[in-house]
């Protein structure tokens, strides 16, 4: 199995995972930047605790990247503080820089150097955790897939190889915490799942701390334990990526000759049909979902068979444009979802 540090010369030594308490990463709080009549960021508050995966979901210009510039001391916040382990973070102080392996917006790497010299680059910067030899470079190399191209200079490189080697950067020193802006942007399908796959490991062998930001849904939720939705420069609602399933709304579709028939049947047995579109019913209370078969009974002995019946879910990304208020379904809007935490 992979060890994101190699093992045979302690190079790379990052912060050992197990003498982390569990406490707050990065702490954020009241946060704002305003580009004149532009609130890229707005009063956001977010706290990410060692060990978590947090991903933070946007449409474009929600105001991700400027959130993950704002982390790093890029640039001035117009309101608000930012800690990251445990130190206030000044715009232009680059301390928090060398601690946090990060991958701001578009991937750059020197473009006349090979895919090896750039990581050795990195290896070598000061300020970071002392990496002695070529072996944690070789590593992350074979780590990263990339040894195909380790040679090769990066301005030939594709697009996803580009992240990838942006991604190598990132994870050269074993960093406690890893701040990620779109780190699949440009990978196929094969190369998201491994670099999924990539994060999951780090964060769950290693203890390290992810935050990333995506456009993509379904991908995060797969990998975050924490989930954040941005909009319009807020953090609109935030939630554990396991209550996710919970969150996600559920009817029953039926299909029926006589919908009015089968309206009224389903009414005398205390249930509350509405019209589905174009036609059928939807029910969507729990007694209805967990029991379909007793629905079906109810209307075979009403006289109004139902001629389908399908469960249906919710999909991710429906989901998604619900909580940022632009339902894709007519059907599936309205009720907030049991649990949530919206911020106002
Ligand atoms: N330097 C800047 N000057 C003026 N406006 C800016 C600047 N940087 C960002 N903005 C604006 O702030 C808003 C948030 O932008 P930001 O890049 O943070 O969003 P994002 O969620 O990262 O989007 P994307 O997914 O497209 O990268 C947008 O309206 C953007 O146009």
């Amino acid at each position: 199995m992979h060890r994101l540090t190699p093992p045979s010369d302690g190079a790379a030594a990052g912060p050992a995972p197990t003498a982390r308490a569990a406490t707050d990463v990065i702490e954020i709080s009241h946060l704002s930047k305003r580009y004149r009549d532009v609130r890229a960021v707005d009063d956001v508050t977010l706290h990410v605790q060692a060990g978590q995966i947090y991903a933070l979901l946007g449409l474009n210009g929600a105001g991700k990247t400027t959130l993950i510039r704002l982390l790093l001391g890029m640039i001035a916040p117009t309101a608000g503080t930012v800690r990251v382990l445990g130190s206030d973070v000044t715009a232009g102080d680059r301390t928090a820089w060398a601690k946090v392996g990060y991958l701001v917006e578009t991937a750059t790497a020197y473009p006349e150097l090979t895919v090896r010299e750039n990581l050795e680059v990195v290896r070598r910067l000061p300020g970071t955790a002392t990496s002695t030899g070529n072996s944690v470079v070789d590593y992350i190399i074979e780590r990263l897939a990339l040894t195909p191209y380790a040679e090769r200079r990066a301005r030939a490189l594709s697009l996803g190889n580009l992240q990838r080697l942006a991604l190598a950067k990132a994870l050269i020193h074993a960093p406690g915490l890893l701040i990620l802006d779109e780190p699949v942007n440009g990978l196929d399908p094969a190369g998201v799942a491994e670099i999924r796959a990539l994060l999951a490991e780090t964060a769950h062998q290693h203890g390290t701390t992810v935050l990333l930001s995506s456009h993509l849904l379904a991908e995060v939720a797969r990998l975050a334990t924490r989930i954040g939705i941005l909009h319009h420069g807020r953090l609109i609602v935030e939630h554990d990526a396991g209550q996710l399933d919970r969150h996600r709304r559920r009817h029953l579709r039926l299909s029926t000759r006589d919908d009015y028939a089968a309206q009224a049947v389903l009414r005398a047995h205390g249930y509350h049909p509405t019209p589905a579109t174009p036609a059928g019913l939807l029910l969507t209370e729990e007694r209805a979902l967990s029991r379909p078969d007793q629905v079906a009974t109810v209307l075979v002995h009403g006289g109004a068979p139902p001629t389908q019946l399908h469960l249906e879910e919710e999909d991710l990304e429906s989901y998604f444009l619900r909580t940022i208020g632009q339902p894709r379904q007519a059907g599936l809007a309205g009720r907030p979802a049991e649990g949530e935490e919206h911020h106002a």
